[in-house]
Formats: structure tokens, sequence, C-alpha cells
């Protein structure tokens, strides 16, 4: 294989660049453009050794820099690997890369050095793709979920069923083609268990990777009410400045306004929407049918009520209706500043989660954020188990939970095993398809492609 050279590190100034070269030839090239003081030679360098010394072009000085050896198998890629720090400009640096390129290595593809550690056997494709939610993760569920991943958790469950699956698919196999031999019959129930538990712990993994999700990407989340209870305040307040419009005038918001707050440790993809009642204007209807959709669609309501009048007919239609969609919602009883014409009590049958605040007030912004924290704490959606999946993963797990299900039904349907078989063939290919163990060149390239270069 080829031995490649990228820049590792951002192309910004800085205090230092890497450049990294990995392949059979790392310390060749490292050799030609760097002269050690501290050690005789780079050619004598040990792995996990560094030095310093001069960065030289044909003899001529183009910085001092460390160089740091990784000897194979022992580095990230698996190949042997030579890092050359360098002062952080972003001329030197690319001086740096192109001394390596005019000495024998080759400019690495985007996401190279990870991929050639998958090949190497260092990673599966799934820690690969850890490795970039590493470098994304803005927070720390999001790292600590990355961690996991890369660590090998989400491998280790997925790999576990496969093995079952791969065992169970033997087992249909030789008792399939040849009858007549003496194999032990494949007990039925026994199968069953095994079919169960596989669509059991898929479905899980689903379940959990929308969690992931959640953390990566931000609480898709609709702040939802009748008109004029305070929802554009409240969007302006998790924001922490005025993005949405506010004033006195009942269906001011028309559109939907959509904007990330980070509130703690979550982060929020607010859509602030138009208030919910029936209307004859053109324009706030639509306002009005789009709210209503994204409703739908959403995965946490803030639901906003003006506590200072009586709740009417928009506003307990308001509560069942996210009541009976199952969503996760949190009450927001607003304008806790001027007397009161209902209590908390009415609220309560609809939803647990309440909170009573004033909008005008920025000291009530981290009341919401208790109480936002309630509803996502670790323990309400097991982090451990949190999986970092991304839709790739997603779905070859959704395939794979699919098959499986048909493939228990078809059992228990008194289906031949051969179609049977068929069905936990494919499930088992979605799964190594998911892992990397058999994904196509097609399926590696994309994940690849998403990297940057250098990593
Ligand atoms: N300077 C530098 N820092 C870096 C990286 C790098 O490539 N260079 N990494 C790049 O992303 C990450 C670290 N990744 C690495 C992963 C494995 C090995 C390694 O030497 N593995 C050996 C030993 C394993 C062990 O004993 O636990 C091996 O696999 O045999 C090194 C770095 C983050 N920091
Ligand atoms: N006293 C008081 N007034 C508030 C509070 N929150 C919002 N208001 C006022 O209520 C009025 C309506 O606020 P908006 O934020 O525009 O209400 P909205 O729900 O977005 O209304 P639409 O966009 O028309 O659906 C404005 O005059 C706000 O200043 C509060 O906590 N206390
Ligand atoms: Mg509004």
């Amino acid at each position: 294989m080829s031995t490649i050279c990228a820049i590792s590190t951002p192309v910004a100034e800085g205090g230092i660049s890497v450049i990294r070269i990995s392949g059979e030839n790392a310390l060749n090239v490292a050799e030609k453009i760097f002269a050690p003081h501290t050690c005789p030679s780079v050619a004598g360098m040990a792995g996990y050794t560094c030095a310093y010394g001069q960065i030289n072009d044909n003899g001529r000085a183009v910085d001092d820099g460390v160089l740091t050896v990784f000897r194979a198998p022992h580095s990230y890629t698996g190949e042997d690997v030579c890092e050359i720090s360098c002062h952080g400009g972003i001329y030197v640096t690319k001086r740096v890369l192109r001394l390596c390129l005019e000495n024998g290595a080759e400019p690495a593809q985007a996401g190279e050095f990870t991929k050639r550690a998958m090949l190497n056997g260092k990673l599966s494709l799934t820690q690969a793709e850890a490795v970039m939610d590493t470098i994304a993760a803005q927070g720390e569920y999001a790292l600590a979920s990355a961690n996991l991943t890369r660590k090998g958790s989400l491998f280790g469950r997925i790999d576990k069923v496969t093995k079952e699956l791969v065992k169970l698919l033997g087992e249909l196999a030789a008792w399939v083609d040849y009858p007549e031999e003496d194999l032990p019959a494949v007990e039925e129930n026994a199968l069953r268990e095994s079919l169960k538990n596989a669509v059991s712990v898929t479905g899980r993994l689903l379940a959990d990777s929308d969690n992931g999700m959640l953390i990566k990407n931000g609480i898709d989340t609709v702040i939802a009410g009748r008109p004029n209870v305070g929802k554009s305040t409240l969007m302006n307040l998790l924001l922490g400045y005025d993005r949405s419009i506010v004033t006195e005038v009942a269906g001011t918001t028309r559109d939907v306004i959509e904007e990330s707050a980070r509130l703690g440790e979550l982060i929020f993809r607010l859509s602030d929407t138009a208030g919910i009642r029936d209307t004859e204007d053109k324009v706030e209807k639509i306002g009005v049918e789009m709210a209503q959709k994204r409703l739908e669609e959403c995965m946490l309501v803030i639901e906003v009520f003006d506590t200072s009048v009586k709740p009417d007919d928009d506003d307990t239609a308001l509560l069942e209706k996210v009541r009976s969609l199952g969503k996760r919602a949190l009450i927001v009883l607003n304008k806790s500043d001027l007397e009161s014409a209902v209590g908390e009590d009415f609220f309560r049958e609809y939803c647990e989660n309440i909170v009573c605040i004033s909008a005008k007030d920025p000291n009530d912004r981290e009341k919401i954020q208790h109480a936002l924290e309630k509803i996502f704490t670790p323990e309400n959606y097991d982090a451990d188990s949190t999986i970092f999946a991304n839709e790739r993963q997603r779905g070859c797990l959704v395939k794979a939970n699919k098959n499986l299900t048909a493939a228990l039904e078809a059992l228990e349907m008194g289906e031949t095993l051969d179609a049977v078989t068929v069905m936990i063939d494919y499930a088992a290919d979605s799964l190594l398809e998911l892992t990397g163990e058999k994904a196509t060149e097609a399926v590696v390239s994309e994940v690849f492609s998403k990297f940057c270069v250098g990593k």
C-alpha cells in the first residue's frame, strides 16, 4: 500500500501544526526531510519516541520541529507512522507537506488514515464513524456517547446478535441441505427464542438510536400554544436574543421560526410557531397548518399557556392532542407576574412536567433548563446504552429488525424453514453491513467521504 501524508491539524494559524505520514515508506520520507539533533538517525528511532531537529529542503532549513515515530503495527493506522510537528503557520505547514510529497509520499484522501486503521483491523466501521462523532461532539453527553461507541459498545452489541444469527443459519443450512443426514433437527422453540431475542436487541438499539441522534443533532422541539400566550417571548428567552417578533397582537407569528439553543449540556432545535386557532386570515391559516404539522413530527413539545386568563377550548384541544400523540412534553405556565386565573392542577392530568414562569424574566430561563434536563436526564434514556447511530446505521438496523420480525412471523405461521432462512439471511447481511464486515466498497467510501483530510 502507498505511503500517504496530510496536514492533520486545522489549516489555520496556531501554535504548532502536525503533518502525518503513514505507510511502509513513512520513515524513509521522514529521514529525507528531517535531521534529528537528539538522536543519531530517524531510521534508528523506536516506536513511541520523538526527536527534536531540523526540517530541511535539500539542505536548506525550512523550520525546526519535532518528529514522532510509531512503528507498525502499533500506531493509529497499524502502519509505520511519522508525525512532524512544525510551527503553526499556514505557509510553513503547507511547505512541509509539499516536502513530504516531493519525497515519496502521496496525498491522503479524506478519512484515509482512519480507513487504513479499519482495513488493518484496528477499528470497525462503526468505531470509525465514532471517531468522526468524537470530533463533532459539542457537549459532555455527545462526547461520552461517541467514546462508548469508539470503544466498541455498538459493535459489541451487534456482533453478539450477528454471531447468533450466523450460527443459526449454519444449522438451518445443514438441516435444509442434508435432510437425510442424521443431523440434530433444528429445534423450533430454540429458533423462535433466538429470533425473539434478535428482534428485541435490534428494536432496543433502534429506540436508543433516537436518543443518539437527539444528542448529536439537537432535540427537535416545537413551541406551541394559542395566540398571544408568549411563545415568541419564550423562544427569545431561550435563545438569549430577540429572534422572534413579539407584539400584543394575537397572530403575530405566522411562519415557523427555527433556531438552536443550548441549555446546559443539551441542544434544542427550537421552532416557534403560529398560535393555533381557527382563523379566516389566509396567511395565518397556513401558519397554523404548519404549526400542527410540526407538532406531529417533533420530538418534544413545549406547550405554552397564559395563566392570567382562563383556559379556553383551544388550550384544551392542544393539551389533548399532545397527550394523544404521546409526545414528550413540557407545560409552561406563562405570565406568572400577572394575577393567576387558573391553577396548576388543571394541567397536571395532561402532563407531569410543568413549570411556572414569566417569559419576560431572564432569571426564569434557568427554571426551563432544569425542567428540560429532568425530561432528558441520562437516567431517563439510559445514557450508557445510548448508541450514537447515524442514518446509515439506522437504515441497516431497520432492515435487520424488519426481516427478523418477518422471519418470526413466518415461523409462527408454519412456513417452511427455507423461507424463514432467507429472511434471517437478509437480516444477518444488514447487520454485517452495519459493522462493516460485509459492507460494499461503495458503503465504505460513502462513510469515509464525510471525514476530513488528515483524519
Ligand atoms: N499525535 C497523535 N495524537 C493522536 C492521534 C494520532 O494519530 N497522533 N490519534 C489519532 O486519531 C488519536 C489517538 N489514536 C491512537 C490510536 C492507537 C494508537 C496506538 O499506538 N495503538 C497501538 C497500541 C494499543 C494499545 O496498546 O492500547 C496498537 O494499536 O497496537 C495511537 C494513537 C488521538 N491523538
Ligand atoms: N405580563 C407578561 N406579559 C407577557 C409575558 N410573556 C409574554 N408577554 C406578552 O404577551 C404578548 C404576546 O407575546 P408573544 O410572545 O408575541 O406571544 P405569542 O404566543 O408568540 O403570540 P402569537 O405569535 O401571536 O401566537 C406580548 O405583549 C408580550 O410582551 C409574561 O410572562 N408576562
Ligand atoms: Mg409569536
